[in-house]
């Protein structure tokens, strides 16, 4: 398996222009595919995750025209469902924001669909929002384990009423009913049984949805109402954010490593949640400086924190790495869902960071971790998971460096992470 050597960074300073959201990006496509007109997404994320959604909305039927670096994606609205005559598999490989929107979009229209993923797919979790769709009258069946990809649906429309949907285990669930309910037959209530997690992504999906034109009345995060007979309209032009939880790794890097660091297209008039990484940052001590659409790390001292994160689970685990360079220990809590995502990420990041001479300690739901006097040069495995890869490239910053195991995985939403990050080190 291949291994990239970071040697010891001393300094790192400079300017980064951040790679599209991947969660801004794959709720547009869809959006735009089952909207009334074309669309025109700029700054769209090149990556595995969007490259999935792309290839299923195109066996789906839908037309679009992406530039030569594909940035740009102009979006032929499908204006309803989609319906398709034969039989489709449709692979979205590890993509949790293409499995959860399409399995609720497909169940609106007509056709039989089988949706498929790469192996740990199997192991994440839908069982919560099939449970939800079967309410409206969905017809949606397992292929292997009961509760877990691979899916048949054979599309029968939505009937609409009130359904109940558990929001313990992530919000991508109730996102994916969110922006199926418009188009259902008659007005839809939706209630979150259970405290929700990763809340802010619900704010990412209401805020689309209503740039595309559908209203949604909501209770907090606990009950919401939609309306029948809406349809998705098209905005015309729609620039996609940079992604804030890509930005937490160079930001991070600039309050370790000292300098100054600027990251662009994302910042305080960001609709993603995780900005908020910033806030924990400079409770580690960093000095953070916003701008509408910038965000400036500088470098001190940090110091360990004991943070609530369910609220920025992705961006989280940028903390837990930027921990080994703080003082005191730092506890990472209410962080279950690590645990479902690309890889066990509570178990993952615990065995790695005691490979760097961490003192860690792994929760069911937390970790706490106190850095080593020293820390050791390891060779990191990332499990196929582009986030271990990137908050662990942060160890370049200690004396000894680090050697990441298979740093070609970012490419589920970063492919071009260890040149931008080379770029920034001296
Ligand atoms: O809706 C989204 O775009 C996402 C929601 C979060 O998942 P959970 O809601 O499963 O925590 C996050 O971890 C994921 O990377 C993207
Ligand atoms: C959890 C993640 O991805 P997904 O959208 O597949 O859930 C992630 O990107 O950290």
């Amino acid at each position: 398996m291949k291994e990239l050597r970071l040697a010891h960074v001393a300094h790192f300073n400079g300017e980064v222009n951040i790679p599209g959201s991947k969660s801004i990006s794959n709720r547009a496509l869809l959006l735009a595919a089952l909207a009334n007109g074309p669309t025109e997404l700029t700054n769209l994320l090149d990556s595995d995750d969007i490259r999935h959604m792309l290839a299923a909305l195109s066996k789906l039927g839908i037309q679009y025209e992406l530039s030569a670096d594909k940035s740009r994606c102009l979006v032929n609205g499908n204006a309803g469902p989609f319906a398709v005559a034969a039989p489709l598999t449709l692979f979205l490989g590890n993509a949790g924001t293409a499995m959860r929107p399409l399995c609720a979009a497909l169940t609106l229209g007509r056709g039989v669909f089988e949706l498929t993923g790469e192996p740990r797919m199997e192991e994440r979790p839908i069982g919560d929002l099939v449970n939800a769709l079967r309410q409206l009258g969905a017809n949606i069946k397992y292929l292997k384990n009961s509760h877990y990809p691979p899916l048949q649906i054979a599309g029968t429309g939505l009937t609409g009423g009130t359904v109940t949907i558990a929001g313990t285990l992530s919000s991508q669930f109730l996102t994916a009913l969110l922006m199926v309910a418009p188009l259902a037959q008659s007005a839809v209530t939706i209630e979150v049984q259970g405290d929700l997690v990763s809340k802010p992504y619900i704010d990412i999906t209401l805020a689309l949805m209503q740039k595309f034109g559908v209203e949604v009345q909501n209770h907090g995060y606990q009950r919401f109402d939609i309306a029948a007979g809406q349809q998705y309209t098209a905005p015309g032009r729609l620039l996609v954010e940079g992604d804030a939880s890509s930005a937490s790794y160079f930001l991070a890097a600039g309050a370790i490593a000292g300098g100054e660091v600027k990251v662009t297209g994302v910042g305080r008039q960001s609709i993603q949640g995780d900005i908020k990484f910033a806030d924990a940052l400079a409770a580690m001590g960093a000095q953070i400086e916003w701008g509408d659409d910038f965000i400036i790390s500088k470098g001190s001292q940090l110091q360990g924190i004991d943070m609530d994160m369910n609220h920025i689970p992705d961006a989280a685990m940028t903390i837990a790495t930027a921990a080994i360079f703080a003082t005191g220990e730092t506890r990472l809590s209410n962080i279950y869902n690590w645990r479902i995502k690309e890889t066990d990420r509570l178990a993952a990041m615990a065995t790695e960071l005691r490979k760097v001479g961490a003192e860690v300690e792994e929760g069911e739901d937390f970790i706490r971790i106190i850095p080593p006097k020293t820390v050791q040069h390891a060779t990191i495995d990332t499990y196929n998971d582009h986030r271990m890869a990137m908050c662990f490239s942060l160890l370049a910053f200690a004396d000894c460096g680090v050697t990441i195991r298979d740093p070609d995985c970012t490419s589920k939403t970063f492919p071009d992470y260890f040149r931008q990050f080379a770029a920034l080190s001296r």
